[in-house]
């Protein structure tokens, strides 16, 4: 993600605090007349993690679990609405494109203030924006081919498709209010697009969600204290960030009169409060002054960090792989395809587990037993290596399919990481033969004469999704060798039990 210059930032914390936005736990009736210089300094300041999400938000003293350190009231919150309400060309367009999904209305409604330039009062927030993502639907071929495994090469397929069928469908509208031509472009669309995806909270009008000012410079930390992947149940985003689906966590809401600390129960970590009129962020544990506050938007593996936010997490406890399953596999039970899966230790799940007993048992005896593998328990000593021997024989076909090893993919990381850091030309001496081929497309890439600064900041963005695709097959191809070792250790004694 490429941020705009902090040169800025002053002016916009100045602009929040006109608004009402405020880290200072004081009740609505005691906001100020004059607003302060700068709506953080008591709880939060602007601070940057290099490895942690880069611009995020950094104690200022200690901070207790539970506290309201944010609150962005809903005249700051930037929605479909709140937009169309302060422009009535842009309302009466909308009337005649009532097939557009609320993302597509508020991807329009966001480029069409961009057009705008200085006289939109967003001004101050929207240079805040970061000027490009790194999300799934922004992969090029190249990044695309790189992650390598079949399911994630789909999922970034879907993305880049998906994103150019509501362009197109949004194309007539942005015609109509006349956005200036690079805003109509593909590229601006992918940018509006991931602006929602990776910075929209959740709200109770609107799917699309609202742009929540300071608010979303809160970076992510999983929800690791959660019970993940609940063995029973496919995941879930429990505490969504932008999540559109309906029935999600909220925020259960409280009085004005409450203090806005000590809320040591509270299960999520932001919502808005009807009550108070805003969007309050409360911390999730205690943290030390100079700590980076964060947020956990949601459960999510890695792949879905790709696809929505355009990062992963080196150490994600959410995250998952799955290894091809016979088609007569998923007919053989009742829970959907995405609980089949291996978790990030290496274990296989709950349901993997018990639908591979079940194949593996003679089909005549498949129902006698069912109630046995439905309950997790092994089936007998014989069915449980065939499984194990099954897993492991599965998961190296996976790993031999790919065209790199794990060893190959921490050596080209190396040496990408060698080129982010001292902008050298890329020598991959180190790296194996066998990987040479995929940097060699890279590579004819960044041997090109680069003559503009637009053309560098695109290289470096291009090595950059690369790097991203290389640690997400490199974090898959892992958790398949922890299975692989899980099984084995298991097969060197079948008569325990596996869960
Ligand atoms: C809501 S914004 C958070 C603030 C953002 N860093 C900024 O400067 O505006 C979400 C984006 O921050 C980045 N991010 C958040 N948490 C991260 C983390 N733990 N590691 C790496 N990047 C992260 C990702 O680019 C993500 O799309």
């Amino acid at each position: 993600m490429e941020v705009q210059d902090e040169s800025d930032l002053e002016t916009f914390l100045q602009w929040a605090a006109a608004l009402g936005v405020s880290d200072s736990p004081i009740k609505k009736s005691e906001v100020p007349t004059f607003p302060p210089s700068s709506c953080l300094g008591h709880s939060l300041s602007v601070s940057h993690f290099p490895v942690a999400g880069g611009r995020g938000l950094a104690a200022v003293r200690d901070v207790m679990k539970g506290e309201l350190v944010l609150r962005v009231p809903k005249e700051a919150l930037m929605t479909s609405e709140s937009l169309r309400s302060k422009d009535q060309k842009l309302s009466a367009a909308l009337c005649k494109y009532q097939k557009l999904s609320s993302n597509q209305v508020l991807a329009v409604s966001l480029l069409n203030e961009v057009t705008k330039g200085k006289v939109t009062r967003w001004y101050p927030y929207l240079k805040q924006l970061p000027r490009s993502y790194d999300k799934l639907s922004s992969f090029g071929q190249l990044e695309i081919e790189a992650l390598q495994m079949d399911d994630a090469i789909w999922t970034a397929e879907r993305a880049v498709e998906k994103d150019k069928i509501d362009w197109r469908e949004a194309t007539a509208l942005m015609g109509e209010l006349n956005l200036k031509p690079q805003l109509m472009t593909f590229k601006a669309w992918l940018w509006a697009s991931a602006t929602i995806s990776s910075r929209t909270m959740h709200i109770p009008w609107d799917s699309a969600g609202c742009l929540c000012p300071v608010g979303d410079f809160f970076n992510y930390a999983a929800p690791a204290e959660e019970p993940y992947h609940s063995e029973n149940k496919p995941h879930q985003n429990v505490f969504p960030l932008h999540d559109t689906s309906p029935g999600k966590v909220q925020n259960a809401g409280k009085s004005v009169e409450e203090p806005f600390y000590a809320h040591e129960q509270r299960l999520i970590d932001a919502g808005y409060e009807e009550e108070i009129a805003a969007y309050c962020f409360y911390a999730r544990r205690n943290y030390r002054k100079g700590d980076q506050v964060l947020l956990s938007y949601g459960t999510y593996t890695n792949l879905e960090l790709l696809e929505h936010y355009g990062f992963l997490l080196h150490e994600n406890p959410n995250d998952i792989a799955f290894i091809p399953l016979e088609p007569n596999m998923y007919s053989l039970c009742s829970w959907p395809k995405e609980s089949l899966y291996i978790h990030q230790d290496g274990k296989p799940s709950f349901a993997l587990l018990a639908t591979i007993r079940l194949w593996a048992t003679p089909v005549t005896y498949r129902r006698s037993v069912g109630h046995i593998a439905y309950s997790g328990h092994q089936i007998s000593a014989e069915n449980e290596v065939t499984v194990l021997e099954w897993i492991v024989q599965n998961c190296r076909a996976l790993l031999g399919n790919c065209s790199t090893s794990i060893e190959e993919d921490e050596l080209l990381l190396n040496t990408i990481h060698k080129i982010q850091d001292y902008n050298t030309s890329i020598d991959f001496g180190d790296v194996s033969r066998a990987c040479i081929i995929e940097p060699s497309a890279f590579l004819e890439m960044n041997d090109r004469k680069l003559r503009s600064q637009v053309q560098i900041c695109r290289k470096a963005r291009l090595i950059h999704r690369w790097k991203l695709a290389v640690e997400w097959r490199l974090s898959y191809k892992r958790i398949l060798c922890e299975c692989i070792s899980h099984c084995n250790e298991r097969l060197e004694n079948p008569f325990l039990n596996v869960s």
